[in-house]
């Protein structure tokens, strides 16, 4: 796709696992090792990006030259959302080819600049937007973001059995909210039960890139802006996450044979 290398979709089965935090916290990850990035919001319906990325409601994003639209800058990354483009605190009442009318222009009709990954940010589910996706443009690969307990890793299977059937690889699972953790007296509880993503992992023949808490820091941070990995650089969820950024990026350069070239000469 033009002014992209890298298509990465973060996808889950179920809604509220923690996706768009997941997607977020990833591209400032990345970002910060200095790759070039952008998150195009294809949660119609329930954008959180522009919220998460700290853009001021109402900001509109310009026309470029050629009937495309520049994405905005927030954090030093690129971004596209419906939010940019509606009133958010209305309801959209859209069909369904509506809805994909609406994710493909923003898909082909943003004016990326250089970018080394898009992030997606698909809205749960395995339905129309999903594979529109994976029809219209090459797709690198997908992070499938799940919680431990059986009800989410239920619909992460069929995340994980969709993008198998459309030929995208799975690029491997993020554990959201495995262990609660309490910021006040550091009592640690598994709220949702152990050992979800290992199995899941085990059973698709890819790996976990990461483990989260639950704390309160996360949701209050990356829902008022300013994300765990601007805010808390140092801290162990960016560190987190940086461990995710570089697996990712190992994964999406191994799938695509970018190895190092090795020339010889006299
Ligand atoms: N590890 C975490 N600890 C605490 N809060 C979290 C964590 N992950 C996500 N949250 C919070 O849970 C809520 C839902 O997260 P998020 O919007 O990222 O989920 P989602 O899977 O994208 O949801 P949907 O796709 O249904 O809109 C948000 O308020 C977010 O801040």
């Amino acid at each position: 796709m033009d002014g992209v290398k890298h298509i990465i979709a973060v996808a889950s089965g179920k809604g509220g696992v923690g996706k768009s935090t997941v997607t977020v916290n990833l591209a400032l990850a990345l970002a910060a090792q200095g790759y070039r990035v952008g998150v195009l919001d294809a949660d119609i319906y329930g954008p959180s990006q522009a919220q998460m990325l700290g853009v001021k409601e109402g900001t509109r994003p310009q026309a470029a030259s050629n009937d495309k639209f520049l994405p905005l800058q927030a954090h030093g990354i690129q971004a596209m959302s419906m939010a940019f483009m509606v009133n958010t605190r209305e309801p959209m009442v859209w069909r369904g080819p509506m809805v994909v009318g609406a994710f493909q222009q923003m898909l082909t009709q943003t004016q990326w600049d250089n970018l080394d990954f898009l992030l997606i940010d698909m809205p749960p589910g395995t339905g129309d937007i999903q594979l529109t996706l994976a029809q219209k443009v090459p797709v690198a690969g997908a992070v499938i973001v799940t919680t431990p307990q059986d009800i989410a890793l239920l619909d992460a299977r069929k995340g994980i059995e969709m993008f198998r059937k459309v030929n995208v690889p799975v690029l491997g699972v993020v554990e959201n909210m495995s262990l609660y953790h309490c910021e006040k007296c550091g009592h640690e509880a598994a709220i949702f039960g152990t050992g979800g993503g290992d199995n899941i992992a085990q059973e698709y023949d890819t790996q976990v890139l990461g483990r989260l808490p639950l704390t309160l820091s996360i949701r209050e941070l990356t829902d008022s802006g300013r994300p765990s990995v601007v805010s808390e650089p140092d801290g162990a969820v960016s560190q987190t996450f940086a461990t995710i950024a570089q697996k990712v990026a190992e994964a999406v350069s191994a799938n695509q044979g970018d190895g190092p070239t090795i020339s010889f000469s006299e």
